[in-house]
């Protein structure tokens, strides 16, 4: 097969409403020619009404949409030149694999000779060489997904659109098939737009990901971007595991911001790396965000002057990493997520040990305790 020239998508304000329900809110980005880019949000944020916009299956209520310098926004489906794969496989049924591969190529008036090459081209790249005479119903899931996917492609589509493509396979497939579309994608360098909300699918995948709530665009950004410094309490929770600490917000000092956990213990979060922007007063409710593996423990009293007196009250062995579920003295929040490596089987600290929590400054988040 011919590589692909993926192309750019642009997405300019673009709404969605039904009745006045906003399922869409004034989104806009821009998706880079051969991009992966991810769109991720929980259920309901709006992502597969904004793929269902892009393939043309649903109409903006306002807002525009280009496919390299096309304005698609009132195109119809079948002359956007955009593949699309979905979660149930959506194969005829009744048509053989090779059938099911021949359709959008016949669609198009391809001779049949050229079609006949190209089937067996894409059944070669997905690796389904020799499936040409089997019906869908005559394959596993990932076969059929498999199937999908080369048919989205055969017609060499500049665009593909996967919405949770992924979502009715187990987690051992899913996980080759996820290498597998990379690998594809890389190989043809087409544009894929890919809706998930598995928050470790879409890291894994993507150049970038677009994170979605409640209609909203919060964050787009490449992975470790949104890991290392999520915009929002809700980006941080969303990617990756996240500690949060609630306090009071006491007011900045030359060393940063002051925020008081307790009557016993305060901490200070170096200034400029904080989402408050401003927008918090002293005594307002405010939210530490801290990953689990840039939290350490010492034995009680050897954790320095600015460490935490805390309690374990799990020790968990993973594997390559120790998990510690501890509490702070004085501090009735959720309980705080330490990981640890595993330097040795044994685990250096038991269920009822008291222990100094140190905190590593630099990765500390602070967030208006409410957003928006
Ligand atoms: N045809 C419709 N009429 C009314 N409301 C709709 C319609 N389609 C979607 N919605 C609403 O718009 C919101 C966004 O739906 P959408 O399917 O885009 O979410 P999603 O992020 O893809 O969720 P999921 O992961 O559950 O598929 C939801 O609250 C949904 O109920």
């Amino acid at each position: 097969m011919r590589d692909l020239k993926g192309q750019t998508v642009v997405i300019r304000d673009v709404v969605r409403r039904y009745g006045t329900y906003e399922a869409v809110s004034n989104v806009s980005f821009d998706i880079r020619a051969g991009e992966f880019m991810s769109i991720l949000g929980s259920s309901g944020s709006g992502k597969t009404t904004l793929l269902m916009m892009i393939a043309g299956f649903e109409t903006p209520s306002s807002g525009r949409m280009l496919i390299g310098e096309r304005d698609i926004t009132h195109l119809a489906p079948n002359r956007r030149e955009v593949g699309m794969v979905f979660q149930k496989y959506a194969l005829f049924p009744h048509m053989t694999v090779a059938q099911n591969l021949a359709f959008p190529l016949k669609m198009r008036g391809v001779p049949t000779t050229e079609i006949a090459a190209r089937v067996a081209d894409m059944l070669a790249l997905v690796q389904l060489t020799g499936f040409e005479k089997r019906m869908p119903n005559q394959l596993s899931g990932g076969q059929q997904q498999r199937v999908a996917v080369a048919r989205a492609l055969i017609f060499e589509p500049p665009v593909l659109l996967m919405d949770e493509p992924l979502g009715a396979l187990d987690k051992k497939l899913r996980e080759s098939m996820q290498f597998e579309i990379k690998r594809l994608q890389e190989r043809l360098g087409v544009t894929v737009i890919y809706v998930t909300h598995d928050q470790e699918e879409a890291l894994t995948m993507s150049d970038r990901v677009a994170v979605m709530e409640r209609g909203q665009l919060v964050q787009i950004g490449a992975p470790s971007e949104l890991y290392l410094a999520p915009k929002t309490a809700f980006v941080a929770d969303f990617i990756g595991k996240m500690n949060f600490l609630d306090g009071d917000y006491m007011g900045a000092e030359a060393d940063g911001a002051v925020v008081a956990l307790s009557e016993l213990n305060r901490i200070v979060a170096p200034a400029g790396l904080n989402g408050l922007n401003g927008s918090v007063a002293q005594g307002d409710r405010v939210r530490i965000a801290i990953r689990p593996e840039r939290l350490r423990l010492a034995p009680k009293g050897q954790g320095g002057s600015s460490a935490l007196a805390a309690k374990v009250e799990t020790a968990i062995f993973v594997g390559s990493y120790h998990v510690f579920i501890v509490a702070i003295d004085g501090h009735g929040g959720a309980p705080i997520q330490v990981q640890l490596p595993a330097n040795s089987a044994s685990l250096p600290f038991r269920n009822g040990d008291s222990v100094d929590l140190i905190l590593d400054r630099e990765a500390l988040k602070l967030f208006p305790a409410k957003e928006m």
